[in-house]
Order: structure tokens, then C-alpha cells, then sequence
């Protein structure tokens, strides 16, 4: 019988799948990452930073919690400094995820000024390349992430301008940046804030940055779905760790011998958890009956 196949990497791949916790920075792929390095070095010759597919070696993705953070501090973040390498980066992000048959995205994105734009600036050119056409069947929301190096006026900024720009796509706000850093008490009034205004947070963690113990195995999806917990699986950061969201399906399918129709029924979970409209659920929900019934799975009504 045709459930009763086993997942494999075509299957996770075309599957319409829900991406709701990626980074932007961190989705954006060493080939892209090259080219805005290339662009701004044939502008700049004097511009010294080192070429991502040399900084950033394909085969390295054994990023920690030590290594990841200043990845971006040190390094990617002082490659996208202009609005063009924003808009490029942005649309190759988006590009990759509706390769990957992702059919709704909520990237995140912690606002940042650079002298050739403003906050507002950048907020607002991301919304722009989310609002372009060309991504189709993929649609995305944005959340403005507060980073854990941020000051409490920083963070009240960073919900100003989610309030801001709520009408053009932004959903909600969350916090990110290294874990063992800060005190998240001093945005007690800006996340206060983000919840009077009725805009959504949500937190996580990872394997690979060593965020929690263990491997794939030891994930609490195990434990959250053994309570029948509806659950969601995310990249966080697919230009750095290199696995996209299906093979992330994949991986959850063979370390919790889960079915094809249990992944197509983790991103019909994936769709009650969104924070988009229910116009949106409407779209997403009938893009995976479709899929089912073209994969002959016998899903529950
Ligand atoms: C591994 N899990 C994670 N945990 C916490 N924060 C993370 C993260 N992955 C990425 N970031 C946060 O996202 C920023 C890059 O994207 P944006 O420049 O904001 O688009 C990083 O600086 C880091 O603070």
C-alpha cells in the first residue's frame, strides 16, 4: 500500500512543508554569501573581509554555541551592509526555501542600521522582497527578533518597529543571540509591549550548536510528541548548518521511525501554530490535502 512506503529524500522533498523559525542571516547560503562578497570587493578592493566559501568551508557546519554567534558578529553580518546585498541575499533566501517545497515561511530578523540604511530601512526592504512575486507557492511572515545583546531601549525599538510595520507582514517579535549571554529581564517591558499589541513570540533551541545534550536521538520531540503535542520542525539556520527543512523531515523520520502520512500530518500540526491569518491556514491546510491525495495517504479529514 502507498502509506505504507518509506520516507525518503524525495518524498521529505516535495512535501509542502512549514518553515516557522528561521534566522535570516543564518538561511543565507555560502554560494550567496560569495556572490554579495565578490560584489563588494569589486566596488571596494580594499575591503579585507575573507571569501565566505574560504571562511566558511562547504564541509564545516560543526558551528557551537562558542563559534556560532560571533559568526555572524564578526563576519556575516559585515558582508550584507548595503540595501542591494540585503535585497540579493533576501531573495536567494527565499529562492532556496520554495526549492525546498516550503509553502509558508516566518523568517526572523533582528533589525540593524549600517551608515548606508536606517532599522526602519531594512525592516522595510526585507518586507519588500517577502511582498515581490517570483517565490510562489512560498508566502512569509516576518518577526523581529530582540537580541540578547541588546539594551532594554534596543529591545522596546525592535517592537516599535514590529508595531510599525505589522500591516505590510510582521507577525511578532522574539529573542534571540547567545543563551549564556545577557539578562533577559531587562525586556520585561518590551515584550510586554509586543503582548498588549497582540503580536506573537515564540523561543527555541538546537542540536548542532550543542543547545541541548545529546544527538538527534535525544531530541525532546520524542518526549513533546509521546504527549501528543502537536510539534513543528525548523532549520534555524540552513546557511550555516546546511540542512535544509527536508532533510530535517528526513532525519525526524528515520531517528523517530515516524510514516510519510505522520510528516504530512506534522505540517498540518506545522499550520495551527502560524501566525498568520486564517486565510493563510485555509491555503496551507488545502496545498496538503492536495498533496495527500496525490500521494494516495489516507489522511484524517
Ligand atoms: C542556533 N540557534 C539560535 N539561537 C539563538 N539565536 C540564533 C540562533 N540562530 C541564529 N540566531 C540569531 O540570529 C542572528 C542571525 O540572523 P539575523 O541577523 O537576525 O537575521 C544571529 O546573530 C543570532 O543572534
Amino acid at each position: 500500500m502507498t502509506a505504507a512506503r518509506p520516507v525518503d529524500a524525495a518524498f521529505t522533498k516535495r512535501l509542502p512543508k512549514i518553515e516557522l523559525h528561521a534566522h535570516l542571516s543564518g538561511s543565507i547560503s555560502r554560494q550567496s554569501l560569495h556572490e554579495t562578497w565578490a560584489q563588494l570587493k569589486a566596488e571596494t578592493p580594499a575591503f579585507s573581509l575573507e571569501d565566505p566559501l574560504t571562511a566558511m568551508p562547504s564541509s564545516k557546519v560543526d558551528y557551537d554555541i562558542n563559534t556560532f554567534f560571533p559568526l555572524f558578529s564578526t563576519y556575516i553580518h559585515h558582508l550584507i551592509t548595503t540595501l542591494p546585498a540585503l535585497t540579493s541575499t533576501t531573495h536567494s533566501v527565499l529562492s532556496s526555501f520554495a526549492h525546498d517545497s516550503v509553502i509558508y515561511a516566518e523568517l526572523r530578523t533582528t533589525p540593524r542600521a549600517q551608515p548606508s540604511f536606517t532599522k526602519a530601512e531594512y525592516v522595510s526592504t526585507i518586507l519588500d522582497c517577502i511582498a515581490s512575486p517570483g517565490h510562489s507557492p512560498l508566502t512569509c511572515a516576518l518577526i523581529l527578533s530582540i537580541d540578547r545583546s541588546n539594551t532594554a531601549a534596543e529591545a522596546m525599538e525592535v517592537v516599535d518597529l514590529a508595531v510599525r510595520y505589522r500591516a505590510r507582514g510582521v507577525v511578532g517579535v522574539d529573542l534571540c543571540g547567545n543563551p549564556a549571554r545577557g539578562d533577559v529581564g531587562i525586556y520585561r517591558d518590551a515584550f510586554g509591549k509586543a503582548k498588549a499589541e497582540g503580536l506573537g513570540f515564540c523561543l527555541s533551541c538546537n542540536v548542532h550548536a550543542k543547545l541541548i545534550d545529546g544527538g538527534i536521538g535525544d531530541h525532546h520531540l520524542r518526549w513533546w510528541r509521546g504527549k501528543g503535542c502537536p510539534i513543528a520542525l525548523c532549520t534555524d539556520d540552513v546557511g550555516v548548518f546546511c540542512s535544509p527543512l527536508s532533510n530535517e523531515f528526513l532525519l525526524a523520520a528515520e531517528h523517530f521511525k515516524l510514516s510519510r502520512k505522520d510528516l504530512v500530518e506534522i505540517c498540518s500540526d506545522s499550520v495551527g501554530m502560524i501566525f498568520g491569518d486564517d486565510e493563510q491556514k485555509r491555503r496551507l491546510r488545502s496545498l496538503l490535502v492536495t498533496f495527500g491525495k496525490e500521494e494516495n495517504l489516507a489522511l484524517d479529514a
